[in-house]
C-alpha cells in the first residue's frame, strides 16, 4: 500500500515513512491510494477475535510490508495491554437503541489512548532501523496531549513539544501533560485557541528553515496512522451488534474531523454502517457545511467540552479528497482559497458525496448538560460533556428505531468533573491510575500565540536531525 497526499504534489510514501512524515511536504495530508476492502464472508470471520487481533487483522492491508503479520500482532498486543478494561473499548447498553462505546479506558482516559498508544511503537519501530530521529511537533486540546506524552515519554529517539492554548484545556487535561518531567518532553502553553496552535504547527511542516535542521513528526491525526488504529473499534462495535448481517449507526463527538473520518473508512472498507452522525458543540464549522455546504471559520467559543472548541477541522480536508473525486491539484486550489479567506464553499460533489454518509448535529450547553442528566437518571451512567454531545445528537438524528446507534464515548467523565457535577451532582473520582495527579510537580512554558517565539523555543531544545 502507497500513500498519496489530499494536494496531488507530494511524493508517494508506504506506510513507514507516511507515518514518519506525519503531513504531506506539499501540505496535504496522506490517504492510501485506494480503500482495501473486506468481503462479507471476510467480517463475518472477524466476530469474536480479542481486540488486538482484530486490529492487526484490520490494519494489515494499510501496513503492507512494512510490517509482517507476526510483528503487527506484537504491537498490537503490547498497546492494548495497557488497557484497564479487557474488550478494550467495551459496549454498554443505554436503551433499546442506543449504545455507548466506551474508548477511554487507556493510560490517559480518552480515545486518543487507542490511536497513540500504537504509534509511539510504531515510531520506535521505524526508528530503529535506521539512525534517524524525530522532533514531534503536536497541537492539543487537551486530549491528544496526554495521550501523545504517555506514549512516547523517556523513548530515546523522540523529542516531543506539545502545545496547548492556554486556559483552555481542563485542570485534570493539563496536569496529565505538564506532570510527566520525562526530559523529552516539552509543554507550551500559547495565548490563543487551539486552531491557532495547529496552525502554527502545519507552518513548522512548511518552515525550511525547521525542517532542514529538524525531522519534524506528527502525532495529531494529521497523521495517517492515527486514523488507522482508530478504524478498528468500529469493527469492534459493529461485529459484536449483528454485523455484518445488520447495519450500525455511529454518532460521533467531533472536532478534527479524525474519529469520524476512521467511521468512514470503515464504510469504504465494506463494514456495513447506516449513518455516521457528526456531533459538534457550538463551534459547529463541520455542521454548517454538511447541512448548508458552507465551511466558514468563525472565533472559537470556549465551551463545557474544551477538547471540541475547534473551527478549522484537519481531517475534513481528507474527506473533501475522497468524495471530491480524488483530484489533488483541485483540492490544493480550493484550500488555497480557504486559507486565504477563512471560507470556502463544498462543490455539489462533496456535499453530495458526504451527505450519502454523514447526518450532522449541534448541541449547545443547555443540551449537553441535559444529555449528561439523562444518561445519569435514566441509565445510571456518568458521560462527560463530549459523549454528552454525541448522545444528543444520536437521540435527535431520527433514525429508524431498529437500527442500534452507537454514541463514541471520547473521555472518562473525570477529565471534566466541573460539568459533569453540574449536570448530575455527582463529582467523578479520579482512575487510582492517575489519583495523585494534583499532587505531582508540573513543568510548562508559557509563550505568546506568535509562530517565531514557538519556532524559536523549539530549535532551542530539539535534537537536529541524524
Ligand atoms: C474527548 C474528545 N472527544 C471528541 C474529540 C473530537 O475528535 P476528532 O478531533 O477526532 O473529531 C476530541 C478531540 O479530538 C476529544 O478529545
Ligand atoms: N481534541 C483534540 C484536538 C487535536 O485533535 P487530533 O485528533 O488531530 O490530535 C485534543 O484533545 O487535543
Amino acid at each position: 500500500m502507497d500513500y498519496i497526499s489530499t494536494r496531488g504534489a507530494a511524493p508517494a510514501l508506504d506506510f513507514a515513512d507516511a507515518t514518519l512524515a506525519g503531513l504531506a511536504s506539499d501540505g496535504g495530508l496522506y490517504v492510501p491510494r485506494s480503500w482495501p476492502r473486506f468481503s462479507e464472508a471476510e467480517i463475518a470471520a472477524m466476530v469474536g477475535l480479542p481486540y488486538a487481533e482484530l486490529a492487526q487483522r484490520i490494519m494489515q492491508p494499510f501496513v503492507g510490508d512494512c510490517l509482517t503479520p507476526e510483528r503487527l500482532l506484537a504491537l498490537t498486543t503490547q498497546a492494548y495491554g495497557r488497557f484497564s478494561h479487557r474488550a478494550v473499548t467495551p459496549l454498554v447498553q443505554l436503551d433499546a437503541q442506543q449504545w455507548l462505546l466506551e474508548l477511554f479506558h487507556g493510560p490517559t482516559l480518552a480515545f486518543k489512548d487507542v490511536a497513540l498508544q500504537l504509534l509511539g511503537l510504531l515510531f520506535e519501530e521505524f526508528l530503529g532501523r535506521s539512525e534517524r530521529n524525530l522532533t514531534i511537533v503536536g497541537a492539543t486540546s487537551g486530549d491528544t496531549g496526554s495521550a501523545a506524552i504517555d506514549a512516547v515519554a523517556g523513548r530515546s529517539k523522540v523529542d516531543i513539544f506539545m502545545l496547548h492554548p492556554r486556559g483552555r484545556v481542563s485542570d485534570v487535561q493539563r496536569r496529565q501533560m505538564t506532570t510527566v518531567l520525562a526530559p523529552n518532553v516539552h509543554n507550551i502553553a500559547i495565548e490563543g485557541s487551539f486552531d491557532d496552535a495547529q496552525a502554527m504547527v502545519k507552518r513548522m511542516f512548511n518552515d525550511a528553515a525547521m525542517t532542514d535542521r529538524f525531522a519534524i513528526g506528527a502525532v495529531n491525526s494529521i497523521n495517517w496512522a492515527r486514523l488507522m488504529a482508530q478504524i478498528v473499534y468500529y469493527f469492534a462495535a459493529a461485529l459484536q451488534l449483528g454485523a455484518p448481517a445488520r447495519k450500525v449507526a455511529f454518532s460521533v463527538p467531533t472536532g478534527n474531523f479524525g474519529d469520524v473520518f476512521a467511521g468512514y473508512v470503515a464504510a469504504q472498507m465494506g463494514l456495513p454502517i447506516e449513518r455516521l452522525i457528526v456531533a459538534t458543540n457550538v463551534n459547529d464549522i463541520l455542521h454548517r457545511a454538511l447541512s448548508t455546504g458552507d465551511y466558514s471559520q468563525s472565533t472559537v467559543t470556549p465551551t463545557t467540552a474544551p477538547s471540541m472548541d475547534i473551527q478549522v477541522s484537519s481531517n475534513f480536508e481528507r474527506l473533501l479528497f475522497d468524495v471530491g473525486g480524488r483530484d489533488g491539484l483541485a483540492l490544493a486550489a480550493q484550500m488555497r482559497g480557504f486559507e486565504a479567506s477563512k471560507a470556502m464553499q463544498l462543490t455539489n460533489a462533496q456535499r453530495e458525496g458526504a451527505a450519502t454518509l454523514f447526518t450532522s448535529a449541534r448541541a449547545d450547553a443547555d443540551e449537553t448538560l441535559k444529555a449528561i442528566r439523562w444518561a445519569w437518571v435514566e441509565t445510571g451512567q456518568v458521560i462527560d460533556p463530549h459523549t454528552a454531545i454525541g448522545l444528543h445528537a444520536a437521540q435527535t438524528a431520527g433514525l429508524d428505531p431498529r437500527v442500534p446507534v452507537v454514541t463514541l464515548a471520547t473521555a472518562h467523565p473525570a477529565k471534566f468533573r466541573d460539568a459533569v457535577e453540574q449536570a448530575t451532582g455527582v463529582r467523578p473520582s479520579l482512575p487510582t491510575r492517575v489519583g495523585d495527579l494534583f499532587e505531582r510537580e508540573e513543568r510548562l512554558v508559557q509563550l505568546p500565540g506568535d509562530y517565531a517565539a514557538v519556532a524559536d523555543y523549539v530549535a532551542l531544545h530539539a535534537t537536529p536531525r541524524v
